[in-house]
């Protein structure tokens, strides 16, 4: 069992994320595909700032499972979704930031909706801040199976993107490597700030 030269930059972008605090007391979890069949997921309950090569484990994406007999994420079943729905996602980070806690939080509607803000050409594909990207926020479960089951119906009518947000819970964004992943990462929690930001003004 060969590791993917990319775990190398995964682990380099937790150590990032960990600086940032945006994975805090555990929280968060991250992943990089081998192939069509392989992934390569970070341990469950590690501090995902501090993790090592040795703290990925390799899971079968068909079934959730780890060869090696240790656990995997909790949230295996959201990362081996995406890998399953997008063929050219090779990177998947969960993070639980304050801005997407919060802001997902006081957006009571299905979608939360980003205009009008020049970052959001840090997503791939977007060109202008005139246009709109929406990104699904979906009620958090402890039940994965069902809340994967619940996003995978979502994308058969709705073209997912980026990420998608859990509500209370954190943001899970991917990308076509670690890189893009990365960026999207950063991109989507400067948009989240700002909304956050923003939103907290327009009360006054
Ligand atoms: C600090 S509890 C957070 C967990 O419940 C979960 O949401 C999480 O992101 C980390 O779970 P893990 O199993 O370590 O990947
Ligand atoms: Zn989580």
């Amino acid at each position: 069992m060969t590791q993917p030269l990319h775990l190398e930059a995964l682990v380099e972008t937790c150590r990032w994320i960990g600086h940032k605090g945006w994975a805090p007391a555990t929280g968060g979890n991250m992943s990089v595909r081998e192939d069509a069949r392989w992934c390569w997921l970070s341990e469950s309950g590690r501090d995902k700032g501090s993790l090592t090569r040795d703290d990925f484990l390799q899971v079968e994406i068909a079934t959730n499972t780890a060869p090696s007999g240790r656990r995997p994420s909790a949230e295996t079943g959201l990362h081996t979704l995406i890998y399953r729905l997008f063929p050219e996602a090779n990177a998947v980070l969960h993070v639980h930031t304050v801005n997407a806690t919060v802001l997902s939080r006081i957006e009571t509607s299905p979608l939360l909706r980003l205009q009008g803000y020049e970052m959001q050409k840090s997503l791939a594909g977007q060109q202008s801040h005139l246009d709109t990207v929406d990104i699904p926020l979906f009620d958090n479960d402890q039940d994965i199976a069902a809340l994967a089951e619940r996003i995978a119906q979502y994308a058969e009518t709705t073209p997912l993107r980026y990420g998608f947000l859990l509500r209370g819970h954190g943001l899970t964004c991917w990308g076509r490597d670690v890189s893009e992943a990365r960026r999207h990462l950063e991109g989507l929690e400067f948009l989240f700030e700002c909304e956050l930001r923003l939103r907290q003004l327009e009360r006054k």
